[in-house]
């Protein structure tokens, strides 16, 4: 809690122009039963009307003072609530931004996004609370009770019995609120879970007929989000009647006692109405204290759980002695790399060693789960190495100011995502000032620029949920001249071609060649492979073979067993013997 209400600093001022706000009405609460008793005793009683008109008039003038007040602290406590709701979701945001993959991980995105809306409003109204009402209710019944003893002692003492039993009452409840509310948020966050996995999934949902399952799962995790709300506020509903009853059983003693102090002599009518209106101000102020419990175990849970996200260790950060040199060739260096994802047991990658020269083609030939995409992603440093050196131009990239090194990458992912807006700032995107021309070459060169220029939008036709929907190989290519357009040093294609016919990929191989850049595809292809200058054969994680085509029909069984399902006979034609041919034949 105290590190989320720390990015309160910035407004202390305000906070306490707004305590201060709230303490002028405080006063004038505290003020007025002393006010009705001095009219009753010296007015009504002793029938002084002038007394009565001059504290009556003075009641009302405070009573508008307070009025004031508590709009000017409305005011305040909402542009304070506001300003620090707003500055949360901001800092979430970046942290969130500064998060690696294994970051990711560690949260759900349905848990992100409830952390980032509904805990940061939570926090929110505790913060409009707390100026407003939050403090105003313990101080009422604090001096509420001291005004009450120095009204009258004896009558004084129930409250000062009966409220502090009713503090650690509500206190107790309070915490185990808290519990229960955070349970609340968990089932929140599997429900935002299906809403997007449904939103995201309808067209698997309707494809596979999986409406009537999806519903039933949802009404589920929804009466279970509706049973654990009922449940916390039906235990934290019993505080009002326990409280009411507490300080009504108090109120009546206090008149019952007070009848007799009265008749006693040693107390007047108007110090017992005082105390009662003490009481039933004080009333009024526990039950605030209820509602503020509430809100207060609920705030205590969304505290805890946006506390989680903005103390999250980010792994992946810039050295303090990071080189700020940017990448000039792009020759990469693997030395005896491991990789482990995190809460993994397996290794992904094992003991993988080559080096690839400045402006080479490398692909990345290997069955699936054998580590492609693995390999593809410890470049721009998406995860670490678990153990090895990866080095880009002879330096590790773990000395390298992250922004360097993603700035020289062009990384086309295998899970594509287009942002909603254009295909123009899909294109741009990140490189907003490259000018239209260099856009238009990029897409030409990804060969989109046609299938672009036939929407009658062109390059400014909107993609996404209220655009064009693009097919699969569309969004491919779009994908690529977004990297292209960056002139990377560095191209990673993670099975970006797969959707490409033949002629066109062909084509786009062919542009890729005018790139002054090195370049990694991950391919199940063999005629994608062919053309690279390397070929890395990879197997369980491990580097099985390194070497052009020729060289691994030449020498890798395995090559040429994928050379022949999918080129037949004719793509083993550049094996040099005809013992090696009866070989294969014999396999
Ligand atoms: N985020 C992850 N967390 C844990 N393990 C993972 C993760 N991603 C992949 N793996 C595992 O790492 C291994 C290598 O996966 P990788 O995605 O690199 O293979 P790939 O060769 O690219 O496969 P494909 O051709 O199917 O894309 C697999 O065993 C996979 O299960």
């Amino acid at each position: 809690m105290r590190h989320v209400l720390s990015y309160l600093k910035p407004y202390m001022k305000w906070m306490i122009f707004a305590w201060a706000l709230m303490l002028v009405e405080l006063l004038v609460e505290l003020w007025h039963p002393l006010l009705m008793e001095k009219i009753i005793d010296d007015g009504v009683m002793k029938n002084d009307l002038h007394v009565i008109w001059k504290w009556g008039a003075i009641m009302i003038a405070t009573s508008f003072l307070a009025f004031a007040s508590g709009i000017a602290n409305s005011f305040v406590a909402a542009y304070v609530g506001q300003q620090y709701g707003f500055d949360l979701r901001k800092h979430l945001f970046e942290k969130i931004q500064s998060f690696s993959l294994f970051n990711f991980g560690q949260f759900s995105t349905a848990s992100l996004i409830t952390r980032m809306t509904n805990d940061v409003t939570q926090m929110q109204n505790m913060v409009f609370m707390s100026l407003r009402i939050m403090l105003r209710a313990p101080l009422l019944i604090i001096f509420g009770m001291v005004m009450a003893l120095f009204v009258h002692v004896k009558l004084a003492l129930i409250l000062v019995i009966a409220v502090p039993l009713l503090l650690v009452f509500l206190i107790w409840m309070m915490n185990k609120a808290a519990t229960l509310f955070s349970r609340v948020q968990q089932m929140l966050d599997r429900v935002n879970s299906i809403m997007r996995e449904n939103i995201a999934g309808m067209r698997l949902i309707k494809a596979w007929v999986r409406s009537t399952y999806e519903q039933q799962r949802f009404t589920e995790t929804n009466e279970s989000l509706m049973t654990r709300t009922m449940t916390v506020l039906r235990f934290v509903e019993t505080i009002t009647p326990v409280l009411l009853f507490v300080m009504n059983v108090a109120i009546i003693m206090i008149l019952f006692i007070g009848r007799n102090e009265i008749h006693a002599g040693s107390a007047k009518a108007g110090e017992v109405v005082a105390v009662i209106n003490y009481a039933t101000r004080m009333t009024a102020a526990l039950s605030i204290f209820t509602f503020i419990t509430m809100a207060f175990s609920r705030a205590r849970a969304s505290a805890q759980r946006i506390a989680e996200v903005l103390i999250t260790t980010v792994d992946i950060i810039d050295e303090e002695q990071a080189e700020g040199t940017t990448i000039q060739k792009g020759e990469i260096q693997f030395d005896c790399v491991s990789f482990r994802y995190p809460e993994s047991e397996a290794l992904a990658l094992q003991d993988v060693s080559f080096s690839v020269q400045a402006h080479e083609t490398v692909a990345i030939l290997g069955e699936t789960g054998s580590g492609k995409s693995s390999l593809l992603q410890l470049i721009p440093r998406l995860y670490d190495v678990t153990e090895g050196t990866i080095k880009i131009d002879g330096i590790d990239i773990r000395h390298l100011k992250q922004e360097h090194l993603r700035a020289a990458i062009g990384f086309v992912p295998q899970d594509l995502l287009l942002f909603s807006g254009t295909i123009r700032d899909n294109i741009c995107f990140g490189m907003e000032t490259i000018s239209s021309e260099e856009m238009i070459q990029a897409a030409k060169d990804a060969q989109i620029h046609d299938t672009i220029m036939n929407f009658s939008q062109g390059y400014d036709t909107v993609v996404g949920q209220k655009g064009v929907t693009l097919s699969g190989g569309q969004k491919q290519r779009i994908s690529i001249a977004r990297a292209l357009v960056r002139k990377p040093k560095i191209l990673l294609l993670d099975d970006s071609t797969s959707a490409l016919d033949v002629k066109t990929e062909a084509n786009l191989l062919q542009a890729l060649k005018t790139y002054s850049c090195t370049t990694f595809i991950v391919t199940q292809k063999i005629s994608t492979a062919m053309e690279a200058d390397v070929i890395l054969l990879l197997k369980d994680g491990q580097l099985l073979a390194k070497g052009t085509h020729k060289e691994l029909l030449k020498t890798n069984e395995l090559y040429r067993k994928i050379v022949q399902s999918q080129l037949g006979k004719k793509g083993l034609d550049d094996v040099e013997t005809s013992a090696q041919y009866d070989y294969i034949e014999r396999k």
